[in-house]
């Protein structure tokens, strides 16, 4: 799997994508989420991926282990890169998710990285105290997710930057940090909560992160996606 910073297409439809993409003259690494994915169908992917770019599909399956078994396994004949369930469904949903996934890749395709939402971006620690009643500091309860995503045997999670060191100690290097949340200094936050920047996620254990209204928002959307490479991939 590449490294690329990877671009949300959080776009209403595959009008809005086709214009964004023709902006760039270079193979992405793009996530295509619920709003696209439920306007367009999975025929989106299949344009996304005939025009050489890589795909991360963040649907973010939560059901019981029978339900999200049989969707990943035909997710999984979509061929994307990269797929995503909830934790909070438990061990044994993700353990069907990985059965139904690789139940479902073609014999001559390898199977996508699959990886589970711990704490969304967007909660904060006191959200998550209140509303989801988990008395525990927020980093507590994003690696216990963390942590019963590995046993499950998935490749990774998605957490925000400020867990990603935590989880890369307890869960070792190669279990992925895929981090959203992510804007450049001094950006709108918007509805996210646990933010940082492409620099700081660079120094503090990510493995890759996810970068949507910084870049699509922007006047200059190819600009954006430059700086935000450069601040990535600067040392
Ligand atoms: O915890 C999570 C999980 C997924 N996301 C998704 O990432 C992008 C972030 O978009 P921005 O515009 O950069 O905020 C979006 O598609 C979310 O659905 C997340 O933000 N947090």
């Amino acid at each position: 799997m590449n490294n690329k910073p990877i671009i949300a297409l959080d776009f209403p439809s595959e009008k809005e994508v086709v214009e964004f993409l023709g902006h760039f003259d270079e193979s992405l690494f793009v996530k295509i989420g619920m709003e696209l994915y439920l306007q367009e169908g999975p025929n989106i992917v299949e344009k996304v991926k005939g025009l050489g770019h890589d795909v991360f599909l963040d649907l973010k399956l939560h059901d019981i282990p029978n339900t999200v078994k049989s969707a990943m396994k035909g997710l999984a004949r979509l061929g994307v890169d990269l797929v995503n369930v909830h934790a909070a469904g438990g061990i044994n949903m993700m353990e069907g998710a990985l059965e139904g996934l690789e139940a479902g890749t073609p014999s001559d395709q390898s199977r996508a990285g699959l990886i589970a939402v711990t704490q969304l971006t967007s909660t904060t620690e006191q959200q998550m105290q209140e509303q989801q009643k988990i008395k525990l500091p927020l980093i507590e309860s994003v690696l216990n997710y963390a942590q019963i995503t590995k046993q499950a045997g998935l490749d990774g999670v998605v957490c925000s930057v400020h867990e990603a060191a935590t989880i890369s100690e307890v869960c070792g290097e190669d279990f992925l940090r895929v981090t959203p949340g992510i804007r450049l200094a001094g950006g709108e936050s918007h509805d996210q909560k646990r933010v940082a920047t492409p620099n700081f996620a660079r120094n503090h254990g990510s493995s890759l992160i996810v970068v949507g209204r910084a870049i699509t928002n922007s006047a200059d959307p190819v600009n954006a996606y430059n700086t935000v490479v450069k601040l990535w991939e600067a040392k």
